[in-house]
């Protein structure tokens, strides 16, 4: 069954406490959170403070996706905030070996993201280390984008390594994800799917989450 994290950067953020009512009450299995800092990606969220205000509302698994320069400077404050997965940019940290160790010594599960443009050969080095690979399908930084199809083979390719490899880590597929292609990714080989837009402009969100987890 498919692993469905919403994405709240398309949540109401004037009332994130009714769309947390609405996540706790799906079968939805991680909470997806988009951290924006204006300088990696144009747009700009939140950070450790509202993640924080966030923590209590939920026990779902918090899968932070940092779209940040330099993340380094600041894993352990959103450790503290509540991040169960914390998810760096390969081309915004500088040693990204040594940011996934840090990741995982604080006791988080560590994750990288790969841009619709790079390949998976750039993390070969690192794929024993982690826990997630994000693969964007969409170029980062906004909400409502439409799905790159070349990443459909980037999917498959990606899933090739890992049973090569005997890898272990999970395969999040993040951007334009929606009902009428999800399928498609996840015979690709996804085993995470993020959904912002597909999930939060639905008429009935909570309906949309258990779509999203009926599919076969
Ligand atoms: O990281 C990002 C965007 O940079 C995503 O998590 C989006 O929030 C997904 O939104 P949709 O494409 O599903 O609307
Ligand atoms: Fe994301």
């Amino acid at each position: 069954m498919a692993l469905i994290a919403p994405s709240i950067l398309s949540a109401n953020f004037a009332n994130l406490e009714r769309d947390f009512d609405l996540l706790n009450q799906s079968a939805c299995d991680y909470i997806h959170i988009d951290v924006m800092d204006g300088h990696y990606v144009n747009n700009l969220t939140f950070g450790p403070p509202v993640i924080s205000h966030l923590r209590p509302l939920t026990k779902k698994p918090f899968d932070v996706h940092l779209m940040i320069d330099r993340p380094e400077r600041s894993l352990k404050a959103y450790k503290e905030a509540g991040a169960d997965f914390l998810t760096v940019h390969t081309d915004a940290t500088i040693h990204l070996h040594r940011t996934i160790q840090e990741i995982k010594e604080m006791g988080l599960k560590a994750g990288v993201a790969l841009n619709p443009a790079q390949s998976p050969e750039e993390i070969r080095y690192i794929l024993r280390d982690l826990d997630l690979v994000l693969l964007m399908s969409v170029n980062p930084g906004f909400g409502g984008q439409s799905f790159v199809p070349q990443v459909l083979d980037k999917i498959k390719e990606l899933k090739d390594i890992r049973t090569q490899g005997n890898y272990s880590f999970k395969i999040e597929v993040d951007g334009g994800v929606k009902l009428d292609n999800a399928k498609e990714v996840l015979n690709a080989g996804a085993d995470i799917l993020v959904a912002g837009s597909a999930v939060f402009n639905a008429p009935d969100p909570l309906k949309r989450i258990q779509e999203f987890k009926d599919i076969q």
